[in-house]
């Protein structure tokens, strides 16, 4: 075995040629681990093998599946190499999910194997085809013995249906030893049973509800593009309400009735729920669904049914799009400015920008939707990139939330308390109509600090620079970095002085409390991610609001997106400063979409909705433009900020996150970095500097930021800097991100 070079890193000197009158032909392969090159294999005799084929390769003492990949294997000595084990019986790995991984793994500085790890998501080579089922029918003849239980067994099977064993037993009353019985003795035999019903395919042509003129045309837009076999991308800038959904169901319908493939993507797996059903409303089908909760069995399932065609349409969180379709003609991305769409960890990927790239692979359509834009794609859409496609008003005449902002300083709540008086007195106004408040806050538990009253001790985090944040319900204290946890103590664990330990600031477990003292009737449920055990009772939680079985709602972010609550009126944002002042150069963008998607919540039944957000900066520029309902006018001052700054979409950035085992390794490595940074124009290195978040997991973070030029191959500079550089030792670790999304 022996490496295949790439990217024109040196190869080590080829051994001395042997030139073999028998040579076995050779391929490549990339396997799904670490490593960035494709290793070249002898191919057994009497195989035949093409470029994408899945096969089993020995590694060291272990067997991978791999792939098959391009390009020619270096001249080797054949004797030298391991051969395959064999080939794998499934669809190869498409030409255009071979450029894809390659693609990713280029972009992101990833190995090769990491990326294809995640497009092998799914196999599962024990579950290939399903393997037809056995079961029992009549034979007609009479049994040498008669009995009751025999008799009943009988008369059930006289049908001469075939049936599983324990079927018929249960049908007939018996026990499957009559069955069995009834078997030996001739008077049943085995027969394959036919295969189980396949389940209803989604029908496009089924009609959608009537659309209004807007969404009509946007829909129109959508269809002609997802039924052109091109690749196209549109952006649906559609405010909250404004039916979305419904406009991108057409464009679904129309790459089905091309023939294709649909992939719908959404940020998190709570919205994938109401999708299901829309989707069964609208097609009369359920499509298939892949996020991290679906078993291994149903992953594989639907690993091969996208493979074979069979499967049309896949509802998917980002992993979705490394499924390997047979020929995918669309890709929605809704709710497209999400941040759960930028993976940071493994591979530091952004699905909404791939699904772009994938898109162009497959001569596909890409549909991002969302009511509140990335920077990326409005730019994109108004230098002519994508299409652009507006919807600039609620469906069925809905006026949009009425927004309000509460000055804090002036008109907060007495000391601890953290609702104002004036958001008490709109909620006592929804109660007393019978509509529905969400309160909003972005922080899960009781409170974000515990500290001792007598010494001013804070209860932090052993692994992280973090506070612990107390979770009272589960009455722990519990690190929301690295997961460790332990009981809330009763003393103070500096001082040992009993019941002195004190929550300083609000969580949802504590608005929740606060709204319940005051309207102690209402029905209050809380949506936290830590307080829902799974996608079933979160889906029936969602039910229960919408149904209005609910008075006020408390939720962190996830309630903010996306969701349909007929009956709610009011939307009060507890702390909607949460974001403004981080060191993040999309603070201002984050705060306008959250707070913007979560007003949005509001007034989308018959009546209409109001929003009022508790504020320490009433001035500040995004807080007015949500007041002044000022959509365009916050996307013309964010953009010509950004401009201003070269920051993204008008610059690059990238970052290098040093981490080491102490403080003093990472540093010295981060050091090392600098001092090897390449000089280039339009590149700038800012840092080395400690990141925010000093301590994750007991590691230590050093931040180094590459701000550069439109123009710039940031990655090929990184990959330069990264050769340039000595390779880190000492348990440090450098981890790559391309278009950072989070600066913590
Ligand atoms: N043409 C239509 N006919 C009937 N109902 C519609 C139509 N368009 C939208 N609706 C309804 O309006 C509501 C809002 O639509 P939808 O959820 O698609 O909006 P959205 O633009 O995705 O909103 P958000 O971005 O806030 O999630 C839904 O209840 C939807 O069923
Ligand atoms: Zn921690």
């Amino acid at each position: 075995m022996r490496a295949g070079g790439r990217r024109g890193r040196p190869q080590a000197p080829a051994e001395a040629p042997l030139i073999s009158t028998f040579a076995p032909p050779t391929v490549e392969v990339l396997l799904p681990v670490g490593l960035d090159r494709a290793l070249t294999y002898a191919v057994p005799e009497g195989v035949a093998v093409g470029p994408g084929a899945l096969v089993i390769a020995p590694l060291g003492r272990r067997l991978e599946l791999g792939v098959v990949w391009d390009g020619a294997p270096p001249q080797v000595d054949a004797s030298r190499l391991k051969t395959l084990e064999g080939v794998v019986d499934a669809p190869p790995l498409s030409e255009a999910m071979r450029r894809f991984v390659d693609w990713i793994a280029e972009y992101t500085l990833a190995p090769r194997g990491q990326v294809l790890r995640m497009a092998l998501r799914g196999l599962d080579l024990g579950a290939a085809e399903p393997k037809p089922k056995i079961g029992v029918r009549a034979t007609g003849q009479a049994p040498s013995r008669r009995t009751p239980a025999r008799d009943k067994a009988l008369a059930a099977a006289s049908d001469g249906r075939v049936r599983a064993k324990a079927e018929l037993a249960e049908a007939a009353g018996v026990s499957t030893s009559v069955v069995d019985g009834l078997l030996a003795d001739g008077a049943l035999q085995a027969a394959t049973l036919p295969p189980p019903p396949r389940p209803p395919q989604p029908d496009p042509h089924r009609p959608g509800p009537p659309l209004s003129d807007a969404q009509a045309s946007a829909a129109n837009a959508l269809a002609a593009l997802a039924g052109a076999r091109r690749f196209h991308v549109a952006l649906v800038d559609g405010v909250t309400g404004s039916g979305k959904t419904e406009v991108y169901l057409e464009a679904v319908a129309a790459a089905l009735k091309a023939g294709r493939q649909a992939l719908v993507m959404a940020p998190e797996i709570a919205l994938t729920g109401a999708l299901l059903d829309r989707f069964a409303d609208r097609f009369g089908a359920r499509p298939a669904v892949w996020h991290a909760s679906v078993g291994d069995k149903r992953r594989s399932a639907v690993r091969r049914g996208v493979a074979s065609g069979e499967i049309r349409v896949v509802v998917a969180a980002r992993s979705g799009l490394f499924l390997p379709f047979a020929d995918l003609g669309l890709i929605v991305v809704d709710e497209e400015h999400d941040a759960s769409y930028k993976q940071e960890e493994g591979v530091f990927y952004n699905a909404r920008d791939m699904a772009v790239l994938r898109g162009r692979f497959e001569q596909a359509a890409v549909v991002l939707a969302s009511a509140t834009p990335s920077l990326e794609s409005r730019v994109n859409a108004e230098r002519g990139r994508y299409a652009k496609l507006a919807l600039p008003d609620r469906f069925g005449g809905r006026a949009l939330p009425r927004i309000e902002a509460i000055d804090m300083r002036t008109a907060g709540p007495p000391r601890g308390q953290w609702l104002a008086p004036k958001l008490v007195s709109a909620m006592i106004q929804t109660l007393a109509a019978g509509e529905q408040t969400l309160l909003f806050l972005n922080r899960r538990g009781y409170a974000p600090l515990t500290l001792c009253r007598a010494c001013g001790h804070r209860m932090k985090c052993p692994n992280c620079s973090a506070w612990l944040v107390e979770h009272r319900f589960q009455a722990r204290l519990v690190c929301h970095h690295c997961g460790h946890t332990g009981p809330t103590p009763r003393s103070c664990p500096s001082c040992g002085t009993a019941d002195a330990l004190v929550a300083c600031g609000p969580g949802v477990e504590r608005i929740r409390d606060e709204a319940q003292a005051r309207f102690p009737e209402a029905r209050i449920a809380i949506l936290s991610s830590d307080l829902i055990a799974g996608g079933e009772a979160l889906r029936a939680e969602l039910d229960a609001i919408a149904r209005g079985d609910v008075d006020i709602v408390v939720g962190t972010q996830m309630v903010t997106k996306g969701h349909n609550f007929p009956n709610l009126t009011l939307v009060g944002a507890v702390d909607a400063d949460f974001a403004l002042g981080a060191a993040d150069p999309r603070a201002g963008e984050r705060t306008f979409q959250i707070l913007e998607q979560v007003a949005g919540r509001a007034g989308r039944g018959d009546r209409p909705g109001r929003a009022l957000l508790q504020t320490h900066e009433p001035e500040h520029p995004v807080i007015k433009a949500l007041v002044a309902a000022d959509r365009e006018g916050f996307y013309r001052v964010e953009t010509a900020a950004r401009q201003a700054a070269g920051m993204p979409p008008f610059g690059r950035l990238a970052a290098l996150i040093v981490s080491g085992t102490t403080r003093e390794t990472a540093e010295a490595h981060a050091r090392v970095l600098a001092r090897a940074a390449p000089k280039a124009e339009g590149v700038r290195v800012l840092g080395p500097a400690e990141a925010p978040l000093a301590m994750v997991r007991g590691r230590h973070r050093i931040r180094l930021l590459v701000q550069a030029g439109r123009e710039v191959d940031v990655p090929a500079y990184l990959r330069a800097w990264l050769a340039a550089a000595a390779a880190p030792r000492g348990g440090v670790r450098v981890a790559v991100d391309v278009d950072p999304q989070s600066f913590v």
